[in-house]
């Protein structure tokens, strides 16, 4: 299953964000280092499509999509030094598919830090870039050595050295306008920064109704990210508190006294769901109706594959419709009986809200 690793400087709310999106019980405290190990919990992906199509169908299950969370400890100034939980926190970073920063901008007195985001983006920026740099410079030495009887290693050295350039100035590499081609040969060092980021910009309750000009501001700063980077404003706070009810007209209600409609965290899974790159086709029938994860640009057989293995290697052909032409003809017999099912082959790319169901032979 796909990983985001939630980071930020201490206290800025990602343990509250971390139970708000698993329903899970890590401490949540107003002091530094509350988190000391990784916490690791599953979010569903909420999706409307989904929920359609098995009523559509009659379902008896429904199954939603989901993603990890990591939880990790909070990161401060000297982290790529050793400083606080220094690298072992590193460490848990790059085992994550997906950095969300967590960025605090409510103010209370009794919850110690700065509660300026632009203050915890720079902190946390240059520590990443910072470790990514000692990372570099490391396999740079390593490579150009290797490059002398290797010529295929000279986009290597190339990759590596602009990174080291930006790196070396405190930039991140999701910010630095490097090319494609660069970030792919750059893929393999499991860097940091070569990855896209989404940012959560904490408000206080006071402020909720802000919290889009707060995310504003944290994004004018991301000018330069182009699409590698999506800022996304909430109060984590009250929807950690909407998240613990579980009865759900009694949290509507909550959400709706506060004006936050659905919440702002299926908005904020949604789109970090899709900024890595993730993509969903469905299953669906009487016994259950299922949201599929794969990466965008996904064959139809690699599609099958996330069902069974044996359904990616005997793969004959799939057939398949978009969701809302399934759902406007009714059921997939009726799609079926006026031609609407489609017949696709090994080398049929799925599209993002694909119904589909497969043969094969094994
Ligand atoms: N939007 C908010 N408004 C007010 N208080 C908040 C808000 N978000 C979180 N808090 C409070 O701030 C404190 C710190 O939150 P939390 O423990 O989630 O931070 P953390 O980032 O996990 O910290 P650490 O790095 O120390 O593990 C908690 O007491 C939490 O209830
Ligand atoms: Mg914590």
């Amino acid at each position: 299953m796909e990983r985001f690793g939630l980071v930020g400087l201490p206290n800025a709310g990602k343990s509250s964000l971390y139970n708000a999106l698993t329903g899970g019980g890590a401490l949540a405290a107003p002091y530094a280092f509350a988190t000391k190990d990784p916490n690791i919990g599953v979010a569903r992906v909420p999706d409307e499509r989904l929920d359609q199509l098995s009523a559509m169908s009659q379902s008896k299950k429904t199954i939603h999509a989901s993603v990890e969370v990591v939880d990790i400890g909070g990161l401060v100034e000297g982290a790529s030094q050793g400083e606080g939980l220094g690298n072992k926190f590193l460490a848990n970073i790059r085992e994550v598919d997906a950095i969300v920063f967590v960025l605090r901008a409510f103010e209370d007195d009794d919850v110690p830090g700065p509660s300026d985001p632009l203050e915890h983006l720079r902190v946390v920026e240059l520590e990443l870039a910072l470790a990514d740099l000692e990372t570099v410079e490391k396999r740079k030495a390593a490579v150009e050595r290797q490059a002398k009887n290797d010529r295929s290693l000279a986009d290597d050295v190339e990759a590596l050295s602009i990174a080291e350039a930006a790196l070396s100035e405190g930039r991140p590499l999701y910010r630095a306008g490097l090319k494609p081609d660069v970030r792919e040969t750059l893929a393999p060092y499991f860097l940091l920064t070569n990855r896209r980021v989404l940012a959560v910009v904490n408000v206080g309750e006071d402020a909720v109704d802000q919290a889009d000009e707060a995310a504003a501001r944290v994004e004018a700063e991301f000018n330069d990210a182009g699409d590698n980077v999506e800022v996304i404003g909430m109060c984590v706070q009250l929807e950690a508190e909407a998240a613990a009810i579980s009865d759900p007209d009694e949290r509507a209600e909550m959400l709706e006294g506060f004006g936050l409609g659905e919440g702002a965290l299926f908005r904020m899974v949604r789109s970090a769901y899709h900024l890595l790159g993730l993509r969903t086709y469905f299953t669906t029938g009487d016994k259950e109706s299922r949201a599929w994860t794969f990466f965008e640009g996904s064959t139809a057989p690699e599609c099958a594959g996330r069902i069974h293995t044996d359904f990616q290697r005997g793969f004959i052909r799939a057939e398949v419709i978009q969701w809302d032409e399934l759902l406007g003809l009714g059921s997939w017999n009726a799609a079926k009986d006026v031609g609407k099912i489609r017949l696709e082959g090994k080398d049929y790319i799925a599209q993002d809200g694909d119904v589909m169901e497969f043969r094969f032979n094994v």
